[in-house]
């Protein structure tokens, strides 16, 4: 697989579907942890899988790449089935990103970076230049960061070189198990933005685990919500598990406040706009066309006005009552 940068642009090779046939784990112990499993991802896509704890997430994340062995079903890597490729081989093109980030203490961040290059055995100087490429990319200078020893770095800078570490070899899926879990909610929000900027540049197929669901509604395409025993109870975009839980359990866990999650990933539309009054607008507060429902609410409370009006290139098209807004938080069920 080569690394050409600006390979990395579009979904194309760098980036493969994932398919899960009835995957099943039983452990030798008797436990069930996925019972049948199938669910398919994009190449491209980021998909969470979320879910109680125990209802078998990392299971399933840790057989796509092998480190568990399933005890029956496929998993298709594009249209390759990974249960006949080495699991050696196969490792070196899944990117996997774990809570604690697991790099070398002993080794730099250059080093760190550098291993899975390594392991297929670049030139130095091809290793070199994607490394620093790499650092850039998640945002650490490499003259500055690259001979850093991981305990001279913050949770948050940690975990960057292993985002970075996971990416090196342009891997074609990119796993993450409750990879910002870790460090402190505000630097966590922080990466969560970073890292939505590097999936917008790098466009992996990345299959991440969290427990939390904010993390899930602002990362995720789309969102897989397990229960006991991997069972799929719901696999849709954040809105539509938000607006229209397919069952008790998704209700009860996308819980009350679905209603304020929902207008954070709801954009403000023109079919939801009245036409402009005759008199003009100049005392309301203006929202910009797409802006969340979220925000405009905030807008809307912070001026305590009933309406704003909506712009777009600067011009007004319409006017968001406050109802209106609020109408948008509503369930669809
Ligand atoms: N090696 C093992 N042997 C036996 N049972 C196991 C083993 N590993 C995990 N399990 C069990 O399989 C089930 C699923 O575990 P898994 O770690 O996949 O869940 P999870 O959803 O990732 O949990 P959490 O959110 O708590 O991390 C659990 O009941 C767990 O106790």
């Amino acid at each position: 697989m080569d690394v050409t940068p600006g390979s990395t642009g579009d979904a194309g090779p760098s980036a493969a579907s994932i398919t899960l046939e009835g995957i099943r784990k039983r452990y030798p112990d008797g436990t069930e942890a996925v019972r049948e499993l199938s669910l398919e991802v994009k190449a491209g896509e980021l998909v969470v899988l979320i879910g109680p704890s125990g209802c078998g997430k990392s299971t399933v994340l840790r057989m796509i790449n092998r480190l568990i062995e399933p005890t029956s079903g496929r998993i298709l890597l594009g249209d390759e089935d990974v249960t006949r490729v080495d699991p050696v081989q196969l490792r070196r093109r899944i990117g996997y990103v774990i809570q604690n980030v697991g790099l070398f203490p002993h080794q730099t961040v250059s080093a760190n970076v550098a291993t899975v290059p390594g392991l297929l055995g670049w030139p130095r100087e091809r290793t070199r230049r994607r490394v620093d490429e790499l650092l850039e990319l998640v945002g650490l200078d490499p003259a500055q960061f690259g001979r850093r020893y991981p305990h001279e770095l913050s949770g948050g800078q940690r975990q960057r070189v292993g985002v970075a570490r996971a990416l090196a070899a342009d891997p074609v899926v990119l796993l993450m198990d409750e990879p910002f879990s870790a460090v402190d909610p505000i630097v966590r929000t922080r990466l969560q933005e970073e890292f939505l900027r590097l999936q917008a540049e790098v466009r992996k197929t990345i299959v991440l685990v969290t427990h939390d669901l904010d993390e899930a509604v602002r990362l995720g395409d789309r969102i897989a919500v397990l229960s006991q025993g991997g069972r799929l109870e719901q696999y849709d975009t954040p809105a539509a598990l938000l607006g229209a839980p397919a069952s008790p359990f998704v209700r009860e866990f996308v819980g009350a406040d679905r209603g304020i999650r929902r207008l954070a990933v709801t954009p403000v539309t023109p079919e939801v706009l009245d036409p402009l009054p005759a008199g003009g607008t100049a005392d309301l507060p203006a929202v910009p066309l797409g802006t969340s429902a979220y925000d405009a609410l905030a807008v809307l409370l912070t001026s305590a006005a009933d309406h704003a009006v909506v712009t777009e290139d600067e011009q007004p098209v319409g006017l968001l009552s406050r109802d209106r807004v609020l109408a948008l938080g509503q369930p669809t069920d």
